[in-house]
């Protein structure tokens, strides 16, 4: 998606990776507690720790970098772009909302995989059952691969990219679970604490794609799950996500062998932020599967 927004052709000016650093500084910035936020009146306290400052020179790096995004794009379609702020507001909305968060699942569904070996097993046989080798796995494809879809499912309730919804406010004075909410009140749900609840799946701590498999026996699990959040303001992409992470995810299994190197460990520690990135950065060994060289040099 990066490359598609930054794509030299279009945009000699823009760095991808610098783009791809204040996206992540802006996840970490964001995803520090404000002590104003939980108690107005300290709201000086954010001040001086710095944390005002940061998130303003992150918003002024993010307007520019976005400004020149579409001043190029206007360049290349000959100024044929719509009204500048609405531009800005929606480029920057796909890029900054969009790109950590498939990526780190990506990252975490590959992790889960190449430590889960019988899991990773059934994924490679379901896609060479139902795509074979002869081409790489497409989107138009998803359908038929039912276990991979329960692989990216379980993915988004153990490692939820978002683990915290970003804060909203209650419009009118309400009732949630017996507690009183008043209008006004900053609400946070706490998205991975609800897809880890022990009373509601069982072995909440294991990564079993298995779970969401629907049975005839009406096996598949209905507990409630959020990582696209819920109601007006849900993740207004989530199907786009879904179907990029799951073609990203399937055609990885589809064209390498895995292995996680000599020490055969994964450091699966969560890092902290707004979004749940892992703390040590997946290391993996593939290898192209024969079939993959085949097509690659009759492509060339
Ligand atoms: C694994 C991938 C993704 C996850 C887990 C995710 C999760 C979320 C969550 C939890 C929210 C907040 C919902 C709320 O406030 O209730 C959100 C909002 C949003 N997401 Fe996603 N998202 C993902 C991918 C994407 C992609 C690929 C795009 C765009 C290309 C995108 C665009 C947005 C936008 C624009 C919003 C703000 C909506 C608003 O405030 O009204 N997201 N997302």
């Amino acid at each position: 998606m990066l490359r598609a927004a930054t794509t030299r052709r279009r945009h000699a000016s823009v760095d991808a990776r610098k783009l791809q650093e204040i996206i992540e500084e802006t996840f970490s910035v964001n995803g520090t507690p404000s002590v104003g936020d939980f108690f107005p009146a300290l709201r000086w306290v954010d001040r001086l720790r710095g944390k005002v400052g940061s998130l303003k020179k992150l918003q002024a790096r993010r307007d520019a970098m976005v400004t020149g995004l579409i001043d190029d794009h206007r360049q290349w379609r000959s100024g044929s772009a719509g009204d500048g702020d609405q531009d800005k507001e929606k480029k920057g909305s796909l890029l900054f909302a969009g790109t950590d968060t498939s990526a780190l699942t990506i990252e975490w569904a590959m992790a889960q995989l190449v430590t889960h070996p019988e899991t990773m097993k059934k994924a490679r046989a379901e896609i060479d059952a139902n795509v074979g080798t002869a081409r790489l796995v497409e989107e138009a494809d998803m359908a038929n691969l039912p276990y991979i879809q329960c692989v990216i499912k379980e993915t988004l309730r153990l490692r939820t990219a978002g683990p915290v919804i970003p804060a909203h406010e209650a419009m009118e004075d309400t009732t949630v679970g017996g507690f009183r909410v008043a209008r006004g009140t900053m609400v946070l749900v706490n998205a991975c604490a609800i897809h880890r609840d022990g009373d509601v799946w069982g072995s909440p701590e294991e990564f079993r794609p298995e779970r969401f498999v629907d049975s005839d026996a009406g096996g598949a699990v209905t507990a409630p799950m959020m990582p696209f959040g819920l109601g007006r303001r849900r993740c207004p992409e989530e199907g786009l996500a879904v179907r990029v992470i799951g073609v990203s995810v399937a055609a990885l299994v589809q064209c390498f062998d895995w292995e996680v190197g000599d020490d055969d460990v994964v450091d699966m520690t969560e890092g902290g932020g707004l979004t749940m990135p892992m703390a040590t950065p997946l290391a993996a060994v593939c290898r192209p599967r024969e079939f993959v060289k085949t097509i690659l040099s009759t492509s060339m």
